[in-house]
């Protein structure tokens, strides 16, 4: 579902972020990336939601070219795959229903629709009873579930989460991870960039391992191991 093609990315400043990377990743896979800060974790993800454009190389992404992309194509590849981020980055002034909802308007769906679909995902999050509340009146693990409602609600094909533990102590992170699990086994792809090697070892997922902008590990159900 996707392939990188001896990408190459260079930011400016002439900073190699991505070195002739190719990888590919099945539909379904479950897929920590791992490595130390600067080694091009981000930049790899960037470029499959077209944050960024490779210098050399191709990106494919369910079968089309992310770079050769025409603009009016970009918002139907960023609605195939759901974000979620460290730091949550819900809207303060929006409830969590509305959170939620809002992800469904901007893609165009009616208000029947959102009112159907919000609140299974809640359900399924396990914050149904918090539909009305404001994201700074929830712990930091509930804040986390309520932007994984948001980034599943339009059934992407694909997760990207990025360091989505960071904030989290270490039960809740686990708990965190027992949705991603559950969301990956109805069949959505994930790729987690991480540190938590803890939860990459109990897992036993596929590990990407990049330092330095390159691929220097590629594991079925890999380990964490990178020391820093
Ligand atoms: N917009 C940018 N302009 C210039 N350099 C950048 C830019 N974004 C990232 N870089 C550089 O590219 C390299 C790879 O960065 P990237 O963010 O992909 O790493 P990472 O593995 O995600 O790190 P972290 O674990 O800290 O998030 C780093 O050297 C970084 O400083």
């Amino acid at each position: 579902m996707i392939n990188f093609y001896n990408v190459t990315k260079i930011y400016p400043g002439n900073v190699k972020a991505l070195s002739d990377v190719t990888l590919q990743i099945r539909k379904g896979e479950f897929v920590f990336l791992v490595g130390p800060s600067g080694a091009g974790k981000s930049t790899l993800t960037k470029l499959i939601y077209r944050e960024e454009l490779p210098n050399r190389g191709q990106v494919i992404f369910n079968g089309k070219n992310v770079a050769r992309m025409r603009q009016r194509e970009i918002p139907y590849l960023r609605r195939s795959i759901g974000m979620v981020f460290q730091d949550f980055r819900l809207l303060p002034q929006k409830t969590v229903f509305e959170n939620i909802a809002f992800a469904m308007e901007v893609i165009g769906a009616s208000g029947r629709e959102i009112k159907k679909v919000v609140p299974k995902v809640l359900n399924m999050v396990g914050l149904a009873k918090k539909a009305d509340v404001f994201p700074d009146h929830l712990s930091g693990g509930e804040q986390q579930r309520v932007s994984v409602a948001r980034a599943i609600v339009n059934n992407p094909l694909l997760i990207i989460a990025d360091e989505p533990t960071g904030n989290l102590d270490p039960d809740t992170s686990r708990d965190l991870m027992k949705l991603f699990l559950d969301i990956n086994r109805r069949g959505t792809t994930i790729i987690m960039s991480t540190h938590a090697w803890d939860i990459v070892d109990a897992m036993k997922k596929r590990v990407v391992e990049l330092a330095g902008g390159l691929i220097v590990r590629d594991e079925k159900e890999g380990t964490y191991r990178y020391e820093a």
